[in-house]
C-alpha cells in the first residue's frame, strides 16, 4: 500500500454495528478560502471536531495579512486542542477551490498537474483561486504524507445544459476562451439542495436553493440535478451582494471607461469589492443594513429593496425554468437569518403558490411557509465544509478500492 492509500471507515449506522462495505471513518481536515477568510472544520465521519474562521483577511485591522498568514492562525487555533496540521490520526484534507472550468467536474485527488490546472483558471477566478491554491501549497508541504482532494464550487453546476450555461456572443471567441456560465457556490447548493428534496412531497423534486452569503447565488436544482444558477463565468454575475454588482449592462462598464476614464482593473475592482449593497449604501452587512432600514434610512431602504427586488426576479425565473417548484430554501448568513429578507423577497407570489407565515419566519423555523402551501419555503443551515469533507472521502475511499 503507498503512502496515499489509507484504509479509512465512514460512520457505521445508527445502531451502533460495526461499519460495513461502503462506510468510511475518516479524520478529515477542511480548508475553505472565500476571498477574503478562511474557514475550516475537522470533521470526523458526521462529527464536527473543531471549525473556525478567520475573516476579513488583507484588510486594516485582520490579523492575517493574507491567506498564508491565516493559515498559520488556523493552524495555531488547532495545535491549542492537540488537532493540528501535524496530528498523527488526520486521513485526508479536502479543499475548497472556486474554479475548476470545464476541466475539473469531480472532486479531484491534488497533484502537481492538478496544481498547475487550477494555477490556469486563475484569470478566471482572481480572488478565489489564489487563496485556494495557497492553502493548498502550505498543506502539501506540511503532511506530504497524506492524500489531499480538491472540491470545486464549479462542479455540481457541470449538468447546467447548453442552453442556459451559453451566452450569445461570438461562439468561437466564447469557446476559444472558455466563456460560458460555470456557477459557484456549488457545495452548499448540493447540500441544501438534498436537504431540501427531503421535504418535498413527491419525488423527483424541483428545488430552488438561495445562497444569500457575503457572495450570494440562486440555483434551480430538478432531481438532484442543477439546471440554472445565477453566477455565470465567474462570481461576479446574478444577485446583488455584500460588495459585488450582480447583473448589470455590459454597457456600463464601457460607459464608465469612456465618459470617467477608469481602466479596466479600476472597473473591475469597483464592480467586486465596492459596489453591492456597500455601493448602494456604505453598508455590506446585512445586519447593518436592516438596523438602518428599521431608523427610516433611505439609503439602506433603497439598497435592500434593490436587493430584494433581484431575488424575486431570479425566483420567478427559476420558477419557469422548472415548470414546477416543491421548495424554496434559504441559506447562507443572510438566507439563514434575515426574516426581512425573506419575507420581503417573496412577499406578492401568492398566485404562485408561495407565501411566508410571518411568526414562523420571524422565529427562523426550518419550515417557515403556511400548513398546506403549494411551495414549501425552508431555511436551511448550509455546511460547505460537510460535503467537501464528505467528497473527501469518497475520493479517498474510491482510491482504496482501485
Ligand atoms: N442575524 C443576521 N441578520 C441579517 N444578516 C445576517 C445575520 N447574521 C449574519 N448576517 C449576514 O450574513 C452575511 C455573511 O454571510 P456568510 O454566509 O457568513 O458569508 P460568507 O459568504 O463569507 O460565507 C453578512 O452580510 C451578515 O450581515
Ligand atoms: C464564489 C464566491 O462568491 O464565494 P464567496 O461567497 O465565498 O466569496
Ligand atoms: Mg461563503
Amino acid at each position: 500500500m503507498d503512502q496515499h492509500q489509507v484504509l479509512i471507515f465512514r460512520g457505521g449506522d445508527e445502531s451502533g454495528a460495526a461499519p460495513g462495505k461502503g462506510d468510511i471513518v475518516g479524520r478529515v481536515l477542511v480548508l475553505n478560502a472565500g476571498s477574503s477568510s478562511v474557514k475550516y472544520q475537522i470533521r470526523s465521519g458526521a462529527e464536527r471536531l473543531a471549525s473556525g474562521t478567520v475573516e476579513r483577511i488583507g484588510e486594516p485591522g485582520s490579523p492575517a495579512a493574507d491567506h498564508e498568514a491565516a493559515l498559520g492562525i488556523v493552524a495555531g487555533e488547532l495545535a491549542e486542542r492537540d488537532l493540528g496540521f501535524d496530528s498523527p490520526e488526520l486521513t485526508a484534507i479536502g479543499h475548497r477551490v472556486v474554479h475548476g472550468g470545464t476541466v475539473f467536474t469531480e472532486p479531484t485527488p491534488i497533484t502537481d498537474e492538478v496544481v498547475r490546472g487550477i494555477e490556469a483558471l486563475i484569470p478566471l477566478a482572481p480572488l478565489h483561486n489564489p487563496a485556494n491554491l495557497a492553502c493548498i501549497e502550505v498543506t502539501r508541504r506540511l503532511r506530504p504524507d497524506l492524500p489531499q482532494v480538491a472540491v470545486f464550487d464549479t462542479a455540481f453546476h457541470a449538468t447546467i445544459p447548453p442552453a442556459a450555461s451559453t451566452y450569445a456572443i461570438d461562439r468561437e471567441t466564447a469557446v476559444r476562451l472558455g466563456i460560458r456560465r460555470y456557477g459557484f457556490h456549488g457545495t452548499s447548493h448540493a447540500y441544501v439542495s438534498r436537504k431540501a428534496a427531503l421535504l418535498a412531497a413527491g419525488s423527483p423534486a424541483n428545488v430552488i436553493v438561495l445562497h444569500l452569503g457575503n457572495g450570494a447565488s440562486a440555483s434551480a436544482v430538478s432531481a438532484g440535478r442543477c439546471v440554472d444558477t445565477s453566477m455565470g463565468m465567474t462570481p461576479l454575475e446574478g444577485l446583488v451582494m455584500g460588495t459585488r454588482s450582480g447583473d448589470l449592462d455590459p454597457e456600463v462598464i464601457f460607459h464608465l471607461s469612456r465618459r470617467e476614464g477608469l481602466s479596466i482593473d479600476e472597473i473591475d475592482r469597483l464592480l467586486n469589492r465596492r459596489s453591492g449593497m456597500l455601493g448602494l449604501c456604505g453598508d455590506n452587512d446585512m445586519r447593518a443594513v436592516q438596523e438602518r432600514v428599521a431608523d427610516g434610512d433611505p439609503d439602506a431602504e433603497l439598497a435592500l429593496s434593490v436587493y430584494c427586488h433581484r431575488l424575486r426576479k431570479y425566483i420567478g425565473a427559476y420558477y419557469a425554468v422548472l415548470g414546477a417548484v416543491d421548495v424554496i430554501a434559504f441559506t447562507g448568513g443572510v438566507g439563514e437569518n434575515s426574516a426581512p429578507v425573506r419575507e420581503r423577497a417573496l412577499t406578492g407570489l401568492s398566485a404562485l403558490g408561495i407565501a411566508v407565515d410571518p411568526v414562523r419566519n420571524g422565529r427562523g423555523e426550518s419550515l417557515i411557509s403556511p400548513d398546506g402551501a403549494l411551495v414549501k419555503v425552508a431555511v436551511i443551515p448550509t455546511d460547505e465544509e460537510f460535503e467537501i469533507a464528505e467528497q473527501t472521502l469518497g475520493v479517498v475511499e474510491r482510491t482504496n478500492l482501485e
